[in-house]
């Protein structure tokens, strides 16, 4: 020790810094030459530096690009100097299944960071994570959700009012689901009553996605230096929307406290819960973070969803004349004012489903590949042995467009989920994740999506008012940039 500090005071500064930098280019060479992982082909600047994913994240590309990677290197990619990406649905299992023992990887580290404290979605650790979802599972309890349908259907009548409004005019307007969905507080942060997004949550949430997307995968020692990065406005604004987003949650947090409400929504379990371990009430900071990241969770992404099923439907008659005819059939006759599709009926119909699920296969609103950490002393993953600490992950996109899949993977064919039997299909088919980190929100989407769809397709024929591609962006979650639509009310088929 002492001869280290003997020869620390003899060197110059500048020698010492030029040691430094010496050592990171050979330890940066080693890795991407001779490592493990320096087998695996892919973009010559990931081998070096996780920059060239950051880039892919930052320009909100980041699955289609990995879609095109794969097509180019097979279904191993090296992304990042320690991060494999690998398109083999072979790997689904092993790395995301119940016994895996993968945990997530540092990408999820700084989401909690930029929010108020580690939440079910983004804690790493499995001891809290085990401890969260024992107390927020019975919110998404099948007897939960049925109590939930009226208020949900509530929500649903409201937003269909605002489309009968847009039907007095030229029946052209803006789609945005984001107006109603929320589960967190059980209410629409008043979007449809005052027909704004006066909060700006919308934007909010977004530039908040994009920059949380990018930040994952920058090393840790970069991360809280972004919002100081002015060159490039996208990591100051997003940051400061990650805070913007904080203070909303909270503040709704605080009206809905105040408030003494029969509705069953995820904080009137929130609120009731006790702590596993020490049987208390959970901390008012546990019940905020929970409720913020809820409302991105929960309402992002039913809402882009549905945007991509109204998106897709309306430009195709061959798809929305059989859809309206199973509802017509379902739903015989005109509806009285109010109306709203229940989940016991739509929840039946195969046209309907089969276009939800070929909606979430062809454009999954989680495209990502979720990331991972091998365990220690490596694993065998798709027939390649990859070593212990090694990032992996496996793209949603690229596994829902392989072809050893899905016949024809990129035509939208929602016959694949209708002739025949479909389980080879679904073994292909993660839109929610699986294992012990899927989406506890799942049965909650699926019922909100069907509910409104059914209703939205059994009142309203939609045509797209734009015959150019719908352009979209990506940052943990896939979203339209804009999705403009001309209804008018239908006449229902009263033949059938
Ligand atoms: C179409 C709608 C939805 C899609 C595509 C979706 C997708 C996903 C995916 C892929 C994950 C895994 C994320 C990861 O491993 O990093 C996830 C997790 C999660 N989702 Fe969803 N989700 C949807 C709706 C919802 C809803 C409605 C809620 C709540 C009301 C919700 C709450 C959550 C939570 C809390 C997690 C973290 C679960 C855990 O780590 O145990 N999601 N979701």
């Amino acid at each position: 020790m002492s001869a280290l500090v003997s020869f620390g005071e003899r060197i110059s500064p500048y020698a010492f810094l030029a040691v430094v930098a010496v050592l990171v280019i050979l330890r940066t060479l080693y890795r991407a030459l001779f490592s493990p992982l320096s087998r695996i082909p892919g973009p010559f600047a990931a081998k070096f530096s996780s920059l060239w994913i950051v880039h892919q994240c930052r320009n909100a590309r980041r699955s289609m690009t990995l879609l095109q990677q794969h097509e180019k290197y097979g279904s191993f990619v090296r992304i990042a100097p320690n991060h494999v990406s690998i398109s083999d649905r072979s790997a689904l299992e092993t790395i995301y299944g119940h016994q895996s023992g993968f945990i997530k990887g540092p990408f999820y580290e700084d989401m909690s960071r930029f929010s108020v404290e580690p939440v079910l979605f983004n804690t790493r650790d499995t001891r809290v994570h085990q401890r969260k979802k024992k107390y927020l599972s019975p919110a998404f309890s099948a007897k939960n959700l049925s109590d939930y349908e009226p208020h949900m259907s509530a929500q649903i009548e409201k937003f269909m009012t605002c489309m009968h409004r847009h039907t007095q005019n030229d029946g052209e307007f803006q789609l945005d689901f984001n107006e109603y969905c929320d589960y967190a507080f059980g209410k629409s942060f008043g979007f449809l009553d005052k027909e704004e997004d006066h909060l700006n949550l919308i934007t909010t949430i977004d530039g908040r996605g994009e920059v949380l997307n990018a930040l994952g995968h920058l090393p840790s020692s970069l991360r809280p230096l972004m919002k100081y990065f002015y060159l490039d406005p996208f990591w100051p604004k997003g940051l400061k929307a990650t805070s913007d987003l904080a203070s909303i949650g909270t503040n709704a947090y605080y009206q809905r406290k105040d408030q003494q409400d029969s509705r069953k929504d995820l904080l009137s379990f929130l609120f009731k819960a006790k702590d596993p371990d020490t049987g208390s009430p959970l901390s008012e900071m546990e019940i905020i973070a929970e409720s913020i990241s809820f409302i991105v969770g929960g309402s992002d992404t039913t809402s882009s969803t549905m945007t991509n099923v109204v998106d897709i439907v309306s430009r195709s008659p061959e798809i929305q004349e059989p859809l309206t005819m199973e509802l017509d059939n379902a739903f015989p006759g005109r509806m009285s004012a109010g109306w709203v599709a229940d989940f016991q009926t739509v929840n039946q119909l195969p046209v309907l489903n089969a276009v939800v699920r070929e909606t979430m296969r062809f454009k999954p609103t989680s495209s990502t590949g979720l990331e991972r950490v091998t365990p220690a002393g490596g694993t065998l993953i798709a027939g390649k042995f990859i070593p212990g600490g090694t990032l992996v992950s496996v793209p949603t996109l690229s596994i829902h467009h392989d072809e050893t899949a899905f016949t024809n993977p990129e035509n939208f064919d929602i016959s694949r989920w209708l002739d025949g039997s479909p389980s080879d299909h679904l073994n292909s088919f993660f839109p929610f994740s699986l294992g012990p980190r899927a989406c506890i929100g799942r049965n909650f989407a699926w019922m909100e999506m069907l509910k409104t769809l059914g209703t939205i397709f059994k009142l309203f024929s939609i045509e797209r008012a734009t015959t150019l591609d719908t352009e979209v962006r990506e940052g943990f979650f896939m979203k339209n940039s804009e999705c403009r639509v001309k209804i008018k009310k239908r006449v229902p088929n009263m033949g059938s």
